[in-house]
């Protein structure tokens, strides 16, 4: 890989998302000479998407670790010169000796996936919390249009739904390498209709979607309340569905419960499997962090993953984040990961973790969330609308603080503690068959921990 590409990656990677970088930007070859630096898309759309989004951000990155002005060019094919899998009938095939033409705009279906090769089942970690989205997943991988469609993860931010749903599409493509998926993240359909229709080829917009075997779009609640963009994607859903071609959907909650979606719309997604993705438990947490330490050969005993598990259950993007700060320091400081070096280098990170979860403070969120007052939760009074955010916020002070059962009962105005053990078998039960429940359960722990 060309030097300066590599530090300018490294740079790109402490500013953009790791989805970004993995998706769009690590999938590019470059080469270097005196004349500038040169990137080859695997495909058109990948083309198209690094020259609107990222091409500025790039180049100025260049200028400065190159201290000059170096031209950034980019286009389809390789730096081996390998001919472009996806390059519009009209052009020639790409030589790296032959002087680069700027980006065209080009609407062919892309037939080289964008999917990121690290996110697969293997390097996915079951629990009880994603054990079903995990196999559901893994259904439409091996009988895609077939098992489940469409099918819909949905789950708070950062628990793997998108890794999920590449992990889905990487083993489509190992099944059946000719087949065309195509990744995108729902603004990212939104700006292209948007494009399509101020330049009027709509006819290119459609074709570009409906001519793939399995669409994933990531993150639809961002449809909520755009009508012409609900309006498109319902047409593609229709098409898509009754060719059999196989679609992937995530979205934060529940998508019935999405104020702005068209009805019409919301009935369609139930049609296939719509599976919620939960915070992974303690056990889950631990296994996640090993997983991801051996990936990045990064030496982390049990302790050291037993502590972040403790202290970071926000979600797994938090946990990842908190391992690569540990993974720098220790780099920089040349020194092993200890669980002492952990506490001292995530010092400020596992405080404001541990803050928040403190039993009063569960009890105030609760009553803010439900709209009670703090007095009458505490209180002896039994009206349901009581008891219920009471039992809730017992069942979240046993799964978010160390408190033992007696002394929760305690804190609820002295409560006995076999009424805090029915509080928690209660409300796991609802949070099983009923959804709204569940998401109450969910939106309160990402306010306490997030
Ligand atoms: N069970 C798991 N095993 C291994 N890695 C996981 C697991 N769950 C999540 N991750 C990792 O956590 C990070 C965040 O996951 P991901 O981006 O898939 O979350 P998400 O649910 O799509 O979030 P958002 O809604 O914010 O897009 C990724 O790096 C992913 O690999």
């Amino acid at each position: 890989m060309s030097d300066l590409w590599r530090r300018c990656l490294e740079r790109l990677e402490g500013e953009l998302t790791s989805e970004d970088v993995h998706t769009w930007l690590m999938p590019l070859q470059a080469r270097e000479d005196g004349h500038g630096l040169f990137l080859y898309a695997p495909n058109p759309y990948s083309l198209d998407t690094v020259r609107d989004q990222y091409l500025d951000k790039i180049q100025s990155i260049v200028e400065h670790l190159s201290g000059r002005t170096l031209p950034v060019r980019l286009e389809v094919g390789s730096s081996g010169g390998r001919p472009a899998p996806a390059r519009p009938a009209s052009s020639t095939a790409p030589s790296p000796a032959a002087a680069p033409r700027a980006a065209e705009p080009v609407h062919e279906p892309p037939h080289v996936h964008n999917l990121d090769p690290h996110y697969t089942f293997e390097t996915f970690v079951e629990g009880k919390s994603n054990q079903l989205g995990k196999a559901a997943a893994m259904q439409v991988a091996m009988n895609p249009g077939r098992a489940y469609n469409p099918l819909l993860l949905y789950g708070g931010t950062g628990l793997g739904k998108t890794h999920l749903m590449h992990a889905a599409g990487n083993m489509l493509m190992q099944n059946n390498p000719g087949a065309k998926v195509l990744y995108l993240r729902s603004e990212q359909f939104v700006s292209g209709m948007v494009k399509a229709l101020q330049q009027k080829n709509m006819d290119d917009f459609k074709r570009r979607f409906r001519s793939v075997d399995a669409l994933l779009i990531d993150d639809i609640q961002f449809f909520a309340g755009k009508d012409t963009t609900q309006e498109e994607f319902f047409h593609t859903f229709n098409a898509l569905f009754e060719a059999k071609q196989q679609i992937i959907l995530t979205c934060d909650r529940y998508p019935k419960e999405l104020d702005k979606l068209e009805p019409r719309l919301k009935s369609r997604l139930g049609w296939g499997l719509s599976v919620a993705i939960e915070p992974p438990d303690f056990e889950t947490r631990a296994a996640i962090l090993l997983s991801k330490a051996a990936e990045k050969e990064m030496e982390v005993s049990e302790d050291v993953a037993m502590l972040l598990a403790k202290r970071i259950r926000s979600n797994v993007r938090d946990l990842e984040g908190a391992l690569n700060t540990l993974a720098a320091r220790a780099n920089f400081y040349r020194k092993p990961i200890t669980t002492d070096f952990a506490e001292e280098t995530l010092r400020d990170l596992l405080n404001t973790h541990a803050q928040a979860v403190t039993v009063p403070n569960i009890q105030k969120t609760v009553a803010d969330y439900y709209q009670v007052r703090l007095s009458d939760l505490l209180s002896k009074r039994r009206v349901r609308s009581l008891a219920r955010p009471r039992q809730v916020a017992m069942a979240l002070s046993k799964e978010l603080t160390e408190h033992s059962l007696p002394e929760i009962g305690e804190a609820f105005g002295g409560r006995d503690h076999t009424t805090v053990l029915h509080a928690c078998r209660t409300i796991r039960g609802f949070c099983e068959k009923d959804v709204r429940m569940r998401q109450d359960w969910e939106q309160l722990i990402r306010i306490l921990t997030g």
